[in-house]
């Protein structure tokens, strides 16, 4: 076992190494929003060495004390927006560790200085000559920053074995296509050796994400139906109601398809796709995840369709749409939403198509990784009513409500034969105290401890690219014609509903729980069969896309209409409150949730819960044993 597979399958407990974490970026975005609050939080888990110290490297003169108290009021944001209250002890210890370096990245001798600082910081804080250097900088600062790093003598740590680490962090996007991606491996890699680079996702570091893993492997279960004899397809989400905000040039440049395909979206991909790995050791997990991305035949552009958001209403609240964001052309032609369709080239999954999108301005904040099982081979129940059958899905949760639910059809009790679809739910919450996250924690924890697992590495980085490079040279030779083509709070252009139905298959709704429930508690026809209730279904699924394309094609165009959008919205709600307060009572049958916060709890659980998770319970038995 190697060490870095041994801090992996054993517990997490014990503090990362001793080291100087220098984040080059410190008055940026990310720094304040994502990296210190993840440090923070490390500090209040104990993953966090005492012998520590933080060096935030920027241009502009700043007092060290001006640095630290915007990352205050930032971290103080992010706490109060959890509901919860700031640790002072945590942050006063954490902010005791820090210091600001003010220096252009251009500048030689601002990182000559800097090494002057770290040799400072081994001597008074003892962080033994490790430095994480963290990259929060914008991608084209990336090659620069790590030439200067060289040049000022502060990679070298005497090889792999060496007496201390020199590591780096290097944020996404790396690169923008194919080209620069391969550039910038091959700038970095004449710098650092490829076991110093650390490429982050930060997908990576959800819990659920890891959890796919997991799920997979140490269960089994699932594993012998993970393949194209038992699956139809599978859909990947990942739907944000929040628009580009502040970020309107950065997202000019990128636009959805950079932004979130070639990095989150087929990492999630790669985790479900993926073969089993010999080990968990972290060069046997990203050889699987490499090949697997490798496989994806690369993605012609009649499989993918882009998207622009205009006006409407997100969350109930009226929405502006992209060309009236600041920093945005008003013109723009940047995609805010992408749709594909991926096949991947291997035994596994020949012939299973994988639908991908994502979007921002969306009508429900969602990611999710839902697979489509095939339908039963033969339906013994001809002639009873019950030969038509709903689809079984099995829906990983990734945000919010993380969870998994099998979604299946059972027999709606009563004395007629009729098939109802219900849910078999496993949420995070019920079972597990969540610790405070922003999704950096594993992460910096990992790099600390030189475990590389969850990170990418430069064959895994330009496999991505290779798969989007065809959409990209089409898009840039192509100008669309019909943005803003979604309205804001949809579910995306019409033509991502084309992309499916080609296929003869629907996406799956953004709020599929509440249609679930509508077509469950659905009153029967008197006598009707399941078969002509399902019948119904599919032929309103059917004629629901042009009713679709007209919404969004109004909301898209009108702007006076917004405020109709928005009492449309409010009515849509109350109508949909007032269903789910009827319908109550049915669910709790149906999916029979036991809270189970308390291990007290979980030992009492009731006994339908008991045969649909039982897996994880003895895991809740012994987490509980040890806190
Ligand atoms: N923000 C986010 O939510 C996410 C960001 N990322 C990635 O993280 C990276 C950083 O993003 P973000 O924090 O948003 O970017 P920002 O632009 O907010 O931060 C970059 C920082 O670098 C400073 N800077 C710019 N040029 C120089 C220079 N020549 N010398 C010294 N300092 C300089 C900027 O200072 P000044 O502003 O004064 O010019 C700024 O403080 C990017 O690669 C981004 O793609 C990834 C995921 C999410
Ligand atoms: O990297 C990015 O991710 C966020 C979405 O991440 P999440 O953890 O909030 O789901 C996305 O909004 C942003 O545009 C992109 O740069």
């Amino acid at each position: 076992m190697s060490q870095a597979q041994s801090k992996r399958v054993t517990s997490r407990a014990h503090p990362a190494d001793p080291c100087t974490v220098v984040i080059f970026g410190a008055a940026g975005d990310l720094t304040s929003r994502l990296v210190v609050p993840a440090l923070y939080n490390m500090r209040r888990t104990g993953l966090l060495s005492d012998n520590f110290s933080v060096i935030g490297f920027n241009h502009g003169k700043m007092a060290d004390n001006a640095w630290k108290k915007s990352l205050h009021t930032a971290l103080e944001r992010y706490v109060s927006n959890a509901g919860a209250k700031l640790d002072d002890d945590a942050w006063g210890w954490l902010s005791s560790q820090m210091s600001y370096h003010a220096g252009d990245f251009d500048d030689l001798s601002a990182f000559q200085s800097l090494a002057t600082k770290l040799k400072d910081a081994e001597r008074r804080r003892g962080t033994q000559g490790n430095v994480l250097f963290y990259l929060a900088t914008p991608e084209r600062f990336f090659g620069d920053v790590i030439e200067q790093l060289k040049n000022a003598g502060l990679v070298d740590d005497g090889g792999a074995e060496g007496r201390f680490w020199r590591r780096v962090i290097i944020e996404k996007p790396f690169g923008h296509d194919l080209a620069s991606a391969h550039a910038l491996n091959e700038r970095i890699l004449k710098v650092l050796r490829e076991d110093q680079i650390y490429r982050i996702d930060h997908f990576l570091g959800k819990e659920t994400v890891q959890n796919i893993m997991a799920f997979r492997f140490a269960n089994g279960l699932f594993e012998p139906i993970w393949n194209r004899d038992r699956i139809d397809h599978v859909q990947i989400t990942v739907a944000e109601t929040v628009g580009v905000e502040r970020r309107g040039s950065f997202y000019e440049q990128t636009g959805a398809l950079r932004d979130m395909v070639p990095n989150h979206l087929f990492q999630l991909l790669a985790m479900v796709a993926m073969e089993p790995p010999t080990s968990f050791d972290a060069e046997a997990v990203r050889t699987r995840k490499a090949e697997t991305i490798e496989a994806i035949r690369p993605i012609q552009p009649e499989d993918a369709v882009r998207g622009q958001y205009g006006p409407g209403a997100v969350n109930n609240e009226l929405a502006t749409s992209y060309r009236d964001e600041p920093n945005v052309a008003p013109d723009s032609v940047t995609e805010t939403f992408v749709a594909l369709k991926l096949s991947i080239d291997t035994w596994r999954w020949s012939g299973v198509p994988f639908y991908l999108r994502t979007g921002k301005h969306m009508g429900r904040r969602t990611t999710e990784i839902a697979i489509r099982f095939k339908s039963a081979p033969f339906a013994p129940f001809r002639g009873t009513g019950m030969d038509a059958f709903g689809p079984d899905w099995l829906v990983l949760q990734i945000q919010p409500d993380e969870g998994i639910s099998l979604q299946f059809d059972v027999k709606r009790p009563g004395p007629r034969v009729e098939l109802a679809p219900v849910r078999m739910d496993f949420k995070y919450a019920d079972w597990f105290r969540a610790e405070p996250n922003v999704g950096y924690e594993t992460l910096l924890y990992d790099c600390m401890t030189g475990d590389a697992t969850l990170f990418q590495r430069a064959d895994m980085v330009e496999a991505c690219w290779r798969a989007v490079q065809p959409i990209l040279d089409d898009w840039a030779q192509r100008t669309p014609a019909d943005f803003p083509n979604y309205a804001s709070g949809s579910a995306g252009p019409a033509s991502a509903d084309t992309l499916l139905a080609l296929g003869g298959r629907s996406w799956r709704p953004l709020n599929s729980a509440a249609e679930l429930n509508a077509r469950r508690t659905a009153k029967p026809k008197v006598d009707a069969s399941a078969s002509a209730e399902k019948k119904a279904a599919a032929s309103k699924t059917t004629k629901r896309a042009p009713a679709r394309k007209s919404t969004r094609a109004a909301a898209t165009k009108a702007a006076p209409a917004r405020k109709a959008a928005v009492k449309k919205v409010a009515a849509k709600k109350a109508v949909a409150k007032k269903a789910a307060a009827k319908k109550a009572p049915a669910r709790k049958v149906a999916v029979t949730k036991a809270p189970v916060k308390k291990v007290a709890a979980a030992r009492k659980a009731a006994p339908v819960k008991k045969a649909s998770v039982t897996v994880k319970k003895t895991t809740v038995a012994k987490r509980a044993r040890k806190k």
